[in-house]
């Protein structure tokens, strides 16, 4: 086992609370199924938020998932002028037996775009 970074991220429609936590779930889910990932596996998240999303803390929808043990933050995204609004960002720690080249980030809802214009990273998709 070793550590190793996951990186994740999603859109939202609007910024209510439960639409957030929704799809915070849904990233968080994918994040774990992609890289086969349960509670003991994970050290710790960090969330970010851009600016316009402020209806709740989306380390919530970790904790609704049953996240209980790992460190859990959220900090508000830098804001950029002109980047994609709405977004909701993760950075998980996690203890894995997959290679570097093996980790699958999960960038949902559209949120492939922000990859574009910068160097690859594995496992983001095109259209992903
Ligand atoms: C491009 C993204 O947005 C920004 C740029 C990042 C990067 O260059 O790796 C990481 C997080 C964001 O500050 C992203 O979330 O992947």
């Amino acid at each position: 086992m070793v550590v190793r970074a996951v990186r994740g991220a999603t859109q939202v429609d609007v910024d209510e609370r439960e639409h957030v936590l929704e799809r915070t779930r849904e990233l968080v889910s994918e994040v774990m199924e992609a890289n086969k990932l349960d509670q003991d596996s994970i050290i710790s998240i960090f969330f970010t938020a851009t600016q316009d999303v402020a209806s709740v803390a989306p380390a919530l929808a970790a904790r609704q998932l049953g996240l209980n043990e790992p460190a859990l933050i959220c900090v508000q995204e830098m804001h950029v002028e002109g980047a994609m609004p709405m977004l909701v960002r993760l950075v998980a720690h996690i203890e894995t037996d997959l290679a570097r080249d093996e980790i699958q980030n999960r960038y949902l809802r559209g949120t492939d775009k922000l990859r574009v214009g910068v160097p690859p990273i594995p496992g983001v998709l095109p259209g992903d």
